[in-house]
């Protein structure tokens, strides 16, 4: 060994790891800016740019920062004198990053500490507040991960949302909800031929749920996944599959050659079930670049459905359906798993506009349907308004209309998914031992034969 290499290696410049913090402070500022986790994702360049574990730490660097913002928060808060104003909104995500790192992620405290001096000094806004930046940050990674540890499971959780958990499922259901947001969701996916699940199963190490989802755990790139390329499945969380397992059991001899409405239909995934099922079905959306990833979606797995640009609200189909699927637009409440950005995007105000959308939605959507069609309402939000009550309402407004209740089978025996009225609510605490699922709400109305 020469005496050069026995020496200790150069100290690690500040800058090393910078990039994939910067990128994840630049998916904070799209989100902060109004952009949905998965968007800003999209949109962001200098993410874009990284690859392998520096892309990887990137997203969850940012991913943690908004699922754990109002622990971390909490922690900045007892360093700082007084809340950092809303100019500031990049100083706070830096100290937010620094904090996930230390209090979540374990990561070193001086690769935390220098490089969010050195991210603060890199924007003119935040170099003021470098040095209140560096002492937050080392006093937070002095104290490690207990000190977020300790904090109460629903500090991750607006109080606004908590309370309407609270209301609708009782205390112990919300804390349970809050517990399943901590976590990443697994993978799941939709086989294109039931039949084949359990060979799919096997041939990408997934497990097969009861209700004939696929589940991974730990994925890696989809498009890498056997089976992507022949359009074997597609991706759909266990939950999202079930509103349109339940518009087809409807039917007791399926739903081939019947004509279906899948309205609000992009991206697709329910589409896909609905042609895969044999249903002539007509998928329509308001949003153009999701309705191309509708039909790119189609073509892949080699299924067919007629697509159509166009708001609902206005549009009219040229006949009525037998069968009708509304996956409105929602909070999304019930994704926030996979979305940890929603809770602080979201207020009580949005909710109740949205409600008002849904109400008119529906009646839309039942003016569809042939006497005896069904309609089967679903939302993945897990606010009553959107869900429990629209349905109670539209049973209130529309006398010529009936519930089929849902039953445990058609939804892979899971009891405690099925309100008392009939109705599917599922919650992210369900089916816990097997990595969860999405809190959905879905309701399934037939019109009268009268
Ligand atoms: C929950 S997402 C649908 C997800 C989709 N069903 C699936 O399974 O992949 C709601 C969709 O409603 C669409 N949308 C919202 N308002 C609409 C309207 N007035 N008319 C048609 N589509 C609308 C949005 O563009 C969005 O794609």
């Amino acid at each position: 060994m020469t005496a050069a290499s026995k020496k200790r290696p150069p100290a690690k410049p500040a800058t090393q790891g910078l990039v994939a913090r910067r990128a994840a402070l630049d998916i904070l500022t799209l989100v902060r800016a109004g952009a949905g986790l998965d968007e800003a994702l999209d949109k962001c360049r200098s993410f874009d740019a990284l690859e392998g574990s520096d892309r990887a730490f990137a997203r969850t660097l940012a991913t943690t920062a908004l699922r754990r913002q109002g622990g971390l928060d909490a922690l900045i808060g007892a360093h700082v004198e007084r809340p950092l104003p809303k100019r500031a909104a990049r100083a706070m995500d830096i100290l937010r990053l620094a904090a996930a790192q230390s209090a979540a992620l374990g990561v070193a405290d001086h690769a935390v500490v220098n490089t969010a001096v050195a991210l603060a000094r890199s924007f003119q806004e935040t170099a003021g507040y470098a040095g209140m930046i560096n002492a937050v940050a080392r006093k937070i990674a002095a104290a490690g991960p207990a000190a977020l540890e300790k904090l109460p499971v629903r500090i991750d959780t607006p109080g606004w949302l908590w309370r309407s958990w609270e209301r609708a499922y009782g205390p112990a259901a919300a804390r349970a909800v809050a517990e399943a947001h901590r976590r990443e969701p697994p993978l799941d996916l939709t086989p294109k031929d039931p039949a084949e699940a359990e060979a799919l199963a096997q041939r990408l190490g997934a497990r097969l749920l009861a209700a004939g989802s696929l589940r991974l755990d730990h994925a890696g790139p989809v498009p890498r996944l056997p089976g992507y390329a022949e359009g074997r499945w597609w991706v759909q969380g266990a939950a999202a599959a079930l509103p349109a397992r339940l518009l087809i059991g409807a039917f007791p001899e399926g739903i081939a050659g019947k004509r279906v409405l899948d309205l609000c239909a992009a991206p697709g995934g329910k589409t896909l079930q609905l042609a895969a099922a044999g249903g002539r079905v007509t998928a329509v959306d308001v949003a153009g670049p999701r309705l191309k990833t509708l039909a790119e979606n189609l073509q892949r797995v080699s299924l067919s459905a007629e697509t159509v640009k166009a708001d609902i609200l206005k549009w009219t189909p040229d006949a009525p359906a037998d069968a009708v699927l509304l996956d409105a637009p929602c909070s999304g409440t019930g994704t926030i798993r996979r979305r940890p950005d929603i809770p602080w995007a979201k207020n009580e105000d949005e909710i109740a506009a949205l409600a008002r959308l849904q109400s008119r939605l529906i009646d839309r959507a039942l003016g569809f349907l042939k006497p005896g069609g069904v309609l089967v309402y679903a939302v993945c939000s897990l606010q009553p308004e959107e869900g429990e009550r629209q349905a109670a309402a539209a049973l209130a407004r529309h006398s010529g209309l009936e519930r089929i209740p849902v039953r445990a089978e058609e939804i892979g025996g899971l009891p405690a998914a099925i309100t008392r009225e009939g109705d599917l609510r599922t919650l992210p605490s369900h089916l816990a031992e097997a990595g969860g699922m999405d809190g959905f709400f879905a309701a399934r109305l037939r019109r009268s034969r009268g």
